[in-house]
């Protein structure tokens, strides 16, 4: 049995302007990623493909920060997310090796790492929570909780984090940390692992200069300390940034134009007949003239031609020099690769399920809303069903008010659960991608924390209204009633988030949730008499949740009802008692509990579904075999 104590540090020690360990990351060994003649090419239509990289080769060693160059479209992101093992190998052709061994996707997990341009982050979580939590699921069991928090600290100090330590995430409503700190915390976190390799895709857009130099400042200094490799893409840096990079790799239209170092591009260049204009950023001066021109027709004929003339340089150079590599390619043995994953999966699940009750406990505005909501349903329902009488009219409206309990908690339910994956994909996505944890783990931490808010607003309609109503007066009863509307909620909770794990975007998922809870609910009762609909749609009652809690909650409400007295020569509907209600509607199929019974298979079904639904479309992006 492996351990399952998760032991979160809480921080709240650590306020600003404590002394922090000076003391970084130990340096790792050395290390290589080496790539020759890789070209990728994409299937635009049935009949036409495009080449997105052509022929590419290059070597580049840890301790070095690399940069990939080039105009808008010129293939940096794609040669980044080639060698970062994003791209299938069945797209590619060309060999990528680490150390001189073909990558294998579970060594290589661990050796890199990479930051995705855009920094997404559990919002209501601070950056030490943030950290912490990357710490307590990425590092092993075996390393002591001191040392995992130890390690968070040095991050802290290292990334120059220790000012905004406790400040939120946030996002565009409720401001929390600048936009260099989000690109620090989005590098701390996939530092937690030491990695050997790191790739970063833009991490200065949106940035000003100074922020910019500051990051690509502390990235230099880690790759020399820490003797890690960091390749980055990166649009236009200004000269101090330009002379931290060891070596940069300027595209074109997916061909090398250059690969070395910034002096010796100026050289390279130079040579050709395009010297540094004074007074000139080299990085500008590089992208204007490897840019494809797209303007005017008689441009880009011009500028493709320059391009194609420096690809034939370059190739030229190369055969003669080598591609830039300074030193011999060390055959080394694939690293050690412990465990597939860092923590068991109930110390992924606890850990998980702990980061997203706080991340849900910090949302005061959707937790007042759902409580609020629910308060508002009961108020509503209770004064307009109040003390319904036993009647003609009290059959029609207990038959009104049970029918809109089903209804209520499937809308109020499925809506908000189905956009929380939605919402998550991508954090979740580039999480797996790190090999962070199990699918399992990260879907059944989601299903257990969306639960409580669920129950809590279930209990808060079905405890009052049921008296409020004046429903039957029986402990017995009022209990069932109480079990039938958990199930619907637990039920319409899996179909949230069957739906939401399906859905690309939580736009469609608002578009699809109710065409589904619709489609229930005319199946769901007194609305249809299904005799009358088309064989072909009938089965939709067999799976429809609204239909099965209905006929539970009239059962119990109706078995064993008396009504008033029919008045004499009454021309109007009139029912003795509750059982000829049931009958008349076709409610006594299945019975009561049998209900029930289908509801919670149906919603252990949804969540299964769900979940292989949710590992297809949460892949991780590592394509790696
Ligand atoms: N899956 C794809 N199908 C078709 N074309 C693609 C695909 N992926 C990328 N491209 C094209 O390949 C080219 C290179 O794209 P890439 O994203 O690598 O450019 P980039 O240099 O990173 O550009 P930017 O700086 O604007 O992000 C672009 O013309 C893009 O439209």
């Amino acid at each position: 049995m492996r351990e399952v104590v998760i032991d979160i540090p809480t921080g709240r020690n650590s306020k600003s302007g404590r002394v922090l360990p000076e003391k970084s990351l130990d340096a790792g060994a050395d290390i290589s990623l080496s790539w020759s003649d890789v070209s990728l090419s994409v299937n635009i239509s049935k009949t036409e493909s495009k080449t997105l990289l052509h022929n590419l080769s290059g070597e580049v060693h840890s301790g070095e920060v690399v940069a990939i160059m080039g105009g808008s479209g010129a293939g940096k992101t794609t040669l980044l997310n080639t060698l970062a093992g994003r791209i299938g190998p069945s797209d590619l052709t060309g060999q990528i090796l680490v150390n001189g061994a073909p990558r294998s996707k579970s060594t290589w997990r661990k050796l890199c790492a990479y930051v995705e341009q855009d920094d997404l982050m559990y919002t209501n979580l601070s950056v030490f929570d943030t950290l912490t939590y990357s710490a307590m699921l990425r590092l092993p069991a075996s390393l002591p909780p001191e040392a995992k928090a130890e390690r968070v600290e040095t991050i802290i100090m290292q990334l120059g984090l220790n000012g905004c330590r406790d400040t939120w995430i946030g996002n565009a409503e409720h401001k929390g940390i600048s936009g260099g700190e989000r690109k620090r915390v989005s590098i701390g976190i996939e530092l937690v692992t030491a990695p050997r390799i790191l790739f970063l895709d833009e991490p200065t857009s949106g940035l000003d200069a100074f922020t910019a130099f500051n990051i690509i400042d502390e990235l230099k200094k880690l790759a020399v300390k820490q003797n890690m490799l960091i390749i980055m893409t990166i649009h236009q840096p200004r000269t101090d940034i330009l002379e931290l990079f060891d070596r940069s790799i300027l595209l074109s239209t997916g061909k090398t134009m250059w690969f070395g170092s910034t002096a010796d591009a100026l050289d390279h260049f130079g040579s050709l007949g395009y010297p540094l204009p004074p007074k000139t950023n080299p990085s500008d001066y590089f992208l204007d003239i490897i840019t494809l021109d797209q303007r005017s027709e008689e441009l880009r004929t011009s500028s493709l031609k320059r391009i194609t003339w420096f690809a034939a340089a370059w190739n030229e150079r190369a055969a003669k020099f080598g591609h830039g590599s300074k030193r011999a390619l060390e055959l080394v043995s694939e690293p050690e690769v412990a465990d597939k994953f860092p923590r068991s999966i109930v110390a992924e699940f606890l850990i998980l399920l702990h980061r997203n009750m706080k991340n849900v406990a910090r949302d005061k505005a959707t937790l007042g809303a759902s409580i609020g909501q629910s308060i508002i349903i009961m108020l509503f329902m209770g004064f307009i069903f109040f003390k319904v009488g036993n009647n003609a009219v009290g059959v029609q409206n207990r038959l009104g008010a049970l029918f809109f309990v089903a209804v209520n908690q499937t809308f109020g339910i499925v809506m908000p659960t189905i956009g929380i994956f939605p919402m998550e994909r991508q954090i979740i996505k580039r999480e797996r991608s790190a090999g962070t944890y199990r699918s399992i783990s990260v879907y059944s931490a989601k299903v257990a924390s969306t639960l409580p808010l669920t129950i809590v607003g279930a209990l808060i309609v079905a405890i009052p209204v049921y008296w409020m109503i004046g429903l039957q007066a029986d402990a017995g009863k009022y209990g069932t009633f109480i079990v039938i509307v958990l199930v619907h909620s637990f039920v319409s909770n899996a179909m949230g988030l069957l739906i939401g794990s399906a859905v690309p975007n939580a736009t469609v998922g608002q578009i699809l949730g109710p065409l589904v809870t619709v489609i229930f609910l005319l199946f769901g009762g007194e609305l249809l008499n299904l005799e009358t609909v088309p064989q072909v749609f009938r089965w939709i009652q067999w799976i429809s949740i609204i239909s099965y809690t209905n006929k539970a909650l009239t059962q119990n409400e109706f078995t064993g009802l008396s009504f008033d007295p029919c008045p004499q020569n009454s021309t109007s509907v009139c029912y003795r008692n509750g059982q000829a209600v049931l009958d008349q509607y076709n409610l006594t199929n299945p019975s009561k509990w049998a209900a029930v019974g289908v509801n919670v298979g149906l919603g252990c079904a949804f969540l299964v579904i769900g979940f292989l639904v949710f590992r297809k479309t949460s892949r991780p992006f590592l394509k790696l075999k």
